[in-house]
């Protein structure tokens, strides 16, 4: 069986990146930025003010100093004289600051008796000017590769950045397989359960910036998974969900076998997810999950999104692992690489007592998959684990 490492660089060797496409603004966000792009104008534009108040001198800031008002600029609508000496402009935030001014004294600092304004209180040495360009200038970039979060698509709005360049974004089809199972809402016989997997795979695979096709739950003979396969047409990665171990209504590697799929391997040296499979099946790749909530879970995060980031013009690298304190004593572990479900708070890890891989309570109170290495031995409170975020 091969390990972890090796069955991920053969899983990345399934993909390749994809093209670029360019989405209006406001269809950027959460995708995956594929190239740089560089501010069209420097913000502020201006040197701008910060305060609501009075443009004048800075060499005449002093307490008790008066001031004639000559003119207004808000934002949006500048002044266009000069400021001159013992003059001053009514001035508002946002507002270009008038030709002969450095200095904006707020107003509560001031005392106005018609159009002659007198500092009362200490203004400070602030100027309450935000220069030209202090944001960004012309020709900054925002560097790709990069997920666009909300706080990007703002800044590409304020760098007059209309159109974007992101990555097209992967089709993967899930197909879930077994006469067990029927979908949420539906009303399941008394031998079925309800099909969760899916759910949570195509969650997983859209917060990562998959478009996920939902196929229908394949029943499980060879010719229900093969017409389901039929619909699968266009994706650049089918996942199976199920069928994938060695009983007799596992169907899924007869069938890809079947219909011609190149394998890459079949079984890899981990717990959860041993009955992994993968291979290339008419111009796609495929990815045989286990069924078991929790294998095809951490299949996901542990295979798929790496494939998915690759896809994406991403790197390429496994996630990193964190480090956190164990805190109680656990056993060795067996011959497989095993990600164990647990709960990480104030730096201090707990694994969960049961690990079985049908067990999506536990895994939905988890928010990390401690990784223990094939035959680690045991471990003691106070010892350093690894482990994935999730
Ligand atoms: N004799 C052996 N038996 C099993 C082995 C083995 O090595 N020898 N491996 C075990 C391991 S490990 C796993 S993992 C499972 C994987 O089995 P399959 O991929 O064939 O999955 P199924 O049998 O179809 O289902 C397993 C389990 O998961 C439920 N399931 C399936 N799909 C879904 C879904 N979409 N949503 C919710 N639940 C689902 C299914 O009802 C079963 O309970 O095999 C072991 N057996
Ligand atoms: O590998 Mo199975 O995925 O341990 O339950």
């Amino acid at each position: 069986m091969i390990t972890v490492d090796e069955a991920r660089a053969l899983l990345l060797d399934l993909v390749q990146t994809g093209e670029i496409e360019e989405v209006p603004l406001a269809q950027a966000s959460t995708r995956v930025l594929a190239s740089d792009v560089a501010a069209t104008r420097d913000q502020p534009p201006f040197a701008a003010s910060s305060m609501d108040g009075y443009a004048i001198k800075a060499a005449e800031v002093e307490q008790h100093a008066m001031f004639k008002l000559i003119g207004e600029a808000a934002a949006g609508h500048g002044f266009d004289g000069t400021v001159g000496a013992g003059q001053a402009v009514r001035i508002f935030t946002g507002a270009p600051i008038p030709q002969g001014a450095d200095f904006v004294v707020i107003q509560e600092d001031v005392d106005r008796k018609g159009d002659l304004i007198t500092i009362s209180d200490d203004p400070g040495s602030k100027d309450n000017i935000r220069p030209a360009g202090v944001d960004f200038r012309v020709g900054d970039t925002i560097s790709a590769p990069r997920p666009l979060r909300p706080e990007d698509v703002a800044l590409m709005a304020s760098m007059n950045i209309p159109r974007v360049p992101v990555r097209r974004k992967p089709v993967i089809a899930l197909i879930s397989t077994g006469d067990e199972l029927v979908m949420p809402g539906e009303v399941p016989g008394p031998d079925q359960i309800i099909a969760s997997n899916t759910f949570g795979l195509k969650a997983l695979f859209e917060r990562h910036g998959a478009h996920v096709r939902v196929l229908p739950i394949a029943r499980d003979t060879v010719a229900s998974l093969e017409t389901t396969f039929g619909l699968a047409q266009g994706a650049d990665l089918v996942v199976t969900i199920g069928g994938a171990s060695v009983g007799d209504h596992d169907l899924v590697a007869q069938t890809t076998q079947q219909l011609g799929m190149e394998r890459s391997f079949y079984k890899v040296r981990m717990r959860p997810g041993k009955p992994l499979m993968a291979g290339r099946l008419a111009g796609a790749a495929m990815v045989g999950l286990p069924g078991n909530p929790v294998s095809a879970m951490v299949c996901g995060y542990v295979f798929i999104l790496p494939m998915l980031r690759k896809m994406l013009g991403q790197s390429e690298e496994a996630d990193a692992l964190v480090t956190a304190t164990l805190s109680h004593d656990i056993a060795q572990n067996g011959p497989r690489q095993h990600y164990m479900r647990a709960r990480v708070e104030g730096g201090k890890i707990s694994v969960f007592d049961n690990q079985d891989s049908s067990l999506l309570s536990v895994l939905s109170k988890s928010n990390a998959l401690a990784v223990r290495a094939s035959d680690d031995p045991a471990r003691s409170a106070g010892e350093t684990l690894h482990y994935l975020p999730l």
